[in-house]
């Protein structure tokens, strides 16, 4: 059957919306979804149609802002021109647009869009990927410093792809057959995770969180990755777990489902507007047994009482982000090396702030979203190095005694990327007191 492809009128206003946001979105240190969502509650009278166009033109825009920047060879701040060469060479959807192009810019704007499609690139490989994939040089060179160009190329390819939609079944309350069946009476079908045992993919991408299942707490949304890194705790009923950042709480909850309610699980995190929104996860998700602390006022009585007690602690490290591109393409444009190197700074203090929690033959958990060995591999061997009283063991060994077989692992440490396992990036190590 022939599909009719429909012609759409792009309205003026609907790229100056488009210029309106991303403009925001690169000034402000907020991310990108809550500039857009700011903008839409201030804009009420957007219709779907007109937010769906928004919304997808910016987050493409971001993910090939340096492309369309150097293929329309104009300022990078020429935004509007650089719209119009997005969605000349993307288009929305499967319609031929009717774009507000003055008749003087058409060439221009041909030029630029043949330009995009056949970019001149500089000889460096660093410039080169960073131009074709929309990445700074400085993070492309630290992946070229301990990775074959083309294992790099993947990882930038993937990072450019739209990220699934990915849910953890609450195994509190259900078990995954079941939400599986639950989501699909409810018009979403999904499939199992290829790695943890309690996750979905969602078949399309689609507004979840007003169906029935997750009213009743059946699932909450969280990456295959993220998923992961939970269960290299191996926490289990009737242990002390301690989530040193739990910020939103997304691996808090899952820690809880882990203990199937049973012990005592500590979250603690510096920001207490994050760890709010922990609380109605909590009942939601019918958790009782977490204990939710904002250091550092309180730091020396509750984290002090807990030294040398703790079965497991988590360390979700604050870190660049560079793991998490694809959904968060903006991030590309704020981090720098200065805030790395900062960040690195961080990690290492919160990692020697949580070790005393650990107990002899305890286990301290470190992860990071992050796909930057300074943040990752660096920082574990940096922490070794002082403590010695600490042993690596492998994580995918830690897995494998759950039944979840790990490919392309090559040493202790966890490692998953879009490239290789279609999650978002992250890096784990798991450390065991001795
Ligand atoms: C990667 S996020 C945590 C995400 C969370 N674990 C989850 O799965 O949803 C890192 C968190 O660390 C917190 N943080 C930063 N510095 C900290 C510190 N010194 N002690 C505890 N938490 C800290 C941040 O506020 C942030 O919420």
């Amino acid at each position: 059957m022939a599909t009719e492809t429909t012609t759409l009128r792009v309205y003026p206003v609907w790229i100056e919306a488009v210029v309106t946001v991303l403009r925001e979105i690169l000034r402000s240190p907020l991310p990108a979804d809550t500039v857009l969502q700011q903008f839409f509650r201030k804009h009420r009278k957007m219709g779907k149609r007109d937010r769906a166009f928004v919304a997808e033109t910016v987050y493409g825009m971001l993910r090939h802002y340096r492309r369309l920047a150097h293929a329309a060879r104009r300022r990078a701040d020429d935004l509007r021109f650089l719209t119009l060469l997005y969605l000349e060479v993307f288009g929305f959807g499967d319609a031929i647009l009717d774009l507000p192009v003055r008749p003087a810019e058409r060439g221009a704007l041909e030029a630029a869009a043949r330009r995009f499609r056949e970019p001149d690139l500089p000889d460096d490989p660093a410039a080169a990927l960073g131009i074709l994939y929309s990445l700074p040089d400085w993070l492309v060179a630290a992946w070229l410093e301990v990775l074959p160009r083309e294992t790099v190329e993947a990882r930038c390819a993937a990072l450019k792809a739209p990220a699934p939609l990915t849910v953890r079944v609450n195994t509190l309350k259900a078990d995954r057959g079941t939400v599986q069946q639950r989501l699909l009476e409810e018009g979403f079908p999904s499939r199992p995770t290829p790695y943890s045992p309690v996750g979905l993919i969602l078949e399309e991408k689609a507004f979840i969180f007003r169906t029935r299942a997750f009213q009743e707490g059946l699932f909450e949304v969280q990456d295959e990755g993220s998923q992961l890194i939970s269960l290299l705790t191996e926490a289990r009923p009737g242990q002390v777990v301690v989530d040193g950042c739990a910020g939103g709480g997304g691996k808090t909850l899952h820690l809880a489902a882990l203990m199937e309610g049973k012990g005592r699980l500590y979250a603690f995190d510096i920001h207490e507007a994050r760890l709010r929104e922990l609380r109605p996860r909590t009942r939601r998700a019918d958790v009782h047994n977490v204990r939710l602390h904002v250091l550092p006022h309180n730091r020396a009585s509750i984290v002090r009482r807990l030294y040398g007690k703790a079965d497991a602690v988590l360390v979700d490290a604050p870190c660049s982000g560079t793991g998490v591109l694809r959904r968060n393409p903006d991030a590309a444009w704020k981090i720098t090396p200065e805030r790395v190197a900062a960040l690195v700074e961080q990690q290492r203090q919160i990692l020697e702030a949580y070790a005393p929690l650990v107990r002899p033959g305890g286990r301290l958990v470190y992860a990071t979203c992050s796909l930057l060995p300074a943040e990752n591999e660096q920082q574990i061997h940096t922490f070794l190095n002082a403590h010695p009283e600490f042993t690596l063991i492998p994580a995918a060994e830690v897995l494998a005694r759950q039944g979840i077989a790990f490919p392309h692992q090559t040493d202790a440490f966890l490692r998953v990327e879009p490239a290789t396992h279609g999650t978002d990036g992250f890096f784990a190590a798991v450390l065991v007191q001795s």
